[in-house]
């Protein structure tokens, strides 16, 4: 498995994060367990910033929270000077009660609902990215409700098809994301824009897709997007003043993937801005960007404890692990590959291939077809490199499986920023019906009956 940030092998042939012995974060906080090297996720932040300060131009880089949105991440992220893209009211609440700056949150969305537009308005956050018509309509009819003026983006789709898996891709005109610029709905909607008096339009937004390791897809979009803003200049005598072109930059989950350094995406994105935007406007557009994945993905892992391994002769020997889809959906979703390790024998030799099943009741809940590990035995702590992004965030409670806990490490100290959930939180929000209830003698048909199960 290939090591990222602080992760490494220890004098106890264990493996180590943050100068934390993976197994005694095993004692400590069990499994499975969502480790995050803050240090590297702070280092990935100050890439992209660092990089856009040499380029001159006025930015702001917005975490897209959706890869992995907890009060302690959005916290952090103020505290690197990052702006925040939130899609959801749930991520809007968890920022604001992380007393993340509204003036600095971006609020995303195919489907914002009156109640979510309502509650972004209230906390005076600095921009909506208007994703429809309808939207917009919304919106000017909200904020004339409360006497607001409201910055606005429009998400258009520039026909730049993105290098990447199909439900990852999202700058084509079939998308159900966003104005489409060749089919002249982003024109439209730039004109209806400028004429609702509560809505002020800053610029446009495009985002091509997610996991992407070339810069020509940037290029492109800034390009389509310049051309796109040149009619707007010369036909509606309209300036944008900002561009934001989305996130999408690939990290590595395997030695099949080839990321670039940050700062090169952050290079070509402004060189094309330069060309592309030159003379079109007194100074050049400040540039916003969104990423998620290239922020969080390779500075977390997951620690899960090996159970019950069945050897089919010559067929497949299948290891399962004390967790799965339920905590990494993304290889069900989109056959994501990862790497793995036994992380309490890391530098045993003796290797056999094997595949790694989750715990779900779905045959499709595999973590990892054909790894080679050191004859992993139950027990073991095997992990998983690159979950950190998109994995805690898409979690589920499928099966009733409890979600993991979330340590951040840092300089041999691990701290808990979302705890285990319990059985309590599983049936937190379930109701019995009175005509349903059983009698309370019954106990095991109560909700709240104490249940002890050692964890
Ligand atoms: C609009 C938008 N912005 C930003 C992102 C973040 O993408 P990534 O995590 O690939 O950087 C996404 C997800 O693909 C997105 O849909
Ligand atoms: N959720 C995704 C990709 C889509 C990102 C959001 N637009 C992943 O796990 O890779």
């Amino acid at each position: 498995m290939y090591l990222h940030g602080s992760s490494k092998i220890n004098s106890n042939g264990h493996l180590e994060i943050g100068g934390c012995d993976t197994t005694l974060l095993k004692e400590r906080f069990g499994t499975p367990l969502y480790i995050v090297d803050e240090q590297l996720v702070r280092r990935r932040c100050r890439e992209f910033m660092e990089a856009f300060r040499e380029t001159g131009l006025k930015f702001q880089v917005a975490y897209a929270s959706k890869a992995f949105c907890v009060m302690a991440m959005c916290a952090l992220a103020a505290e690197e000077g990052m702006s925040l893209d939130v899609v959801s009211s749930g991520e809007l609440f968890t920022a604001l009660q992380a007393g993340f700056p509204a003036e600095r949150i971006h609020f995303h969305g195919n489907n914002k609902t009156p109640e979510e537009i309502e509650m972004a308005l209230e906390a005076q956050i600095g921009c909506f990215v208007v994703d429809s018509e309808m939207e917009l309509h919304l919106l000017q009819a909200l904020a004339f409700e409360k006497g607001q003026q409201v910055n606005i983006l429009l998400r258009v789709t520039p026909g730049v098809e993105a290098h990447t898996h199909e439900y990852m891709a999202t700058g084509q005109e079939d998308s159900k994301f966003g104005f489409d610029i060749a089919n002249g709905t982003a024109r439209q909607a730039v004109e209806q824009a400028i004429e609702l008096d509560h809505l002020n339009l800053l610029g446009v937004h495009s985002h091509i897709g997610s996991q992407i390791f070339e810069v020509n897809g940037f290029q492109m979009a800034a390009e389509r997007v310049a051309a796109f803003s040149r009619e707007i200049k010369e036909q509606l005598q309209y300036s944008f003043k900002v561009i934001n072109l989305g996130g999408g930059f690939g990290i590595r989950y395997t030695e099949e993937d080839t990321p670039l350094k940050l700062s090169t995406y952050v290079k070509a994105i402004s060189e094309a801005v330069k060309t592309h935007f030159s003379g079109l406007y007194d100074e050049l557009p400040e540039i916003w960007i969104e990423p998620g994945r290239s922020i969080v993905g390779d500075s977390g892992t997951t620690l899960y404890t090996v159970g019950s391994i069945k050897d089919i002769p010559q067929v497949r020997k299948y290891v399962s692990v004390d967790g799965g889809m339920t905590d990494n959906p993304r290889p069900a979703l989109y056959q994501a590959k990862y790497e793995a390790m036994l992380a309490n024998r890391a530098q045993d030799a003796n290797e056999e291939t094997v595949s790694i099943a989750g715990k779900c009741c779905e045959s499709g809940d595999m973590l990892i077809w054909d790894v080679e590990l050191p004859c992993p035995n139950s027990g073991d702590l095997l992990a998983v490199a690159s979950t950190g992004a998109y994995n805690y965030s898409m979690a589920s409670n499928y099966n009733r499986i409890r979600r993991p806990a979330v340590v951040f490490v840092n300089n041999g100290e691990a701290e808990l920023v979302v705890r285990r959930e319990t059985y309590e939180d599983i049936v937190r929000n379930d109701v019995i019906p009175q005509r349903l209830v059983r009698d309370q003698a019954s106990s095991m048909a109560q909700p709240n009956a104490k249940i002890t199960v050692s964890s």
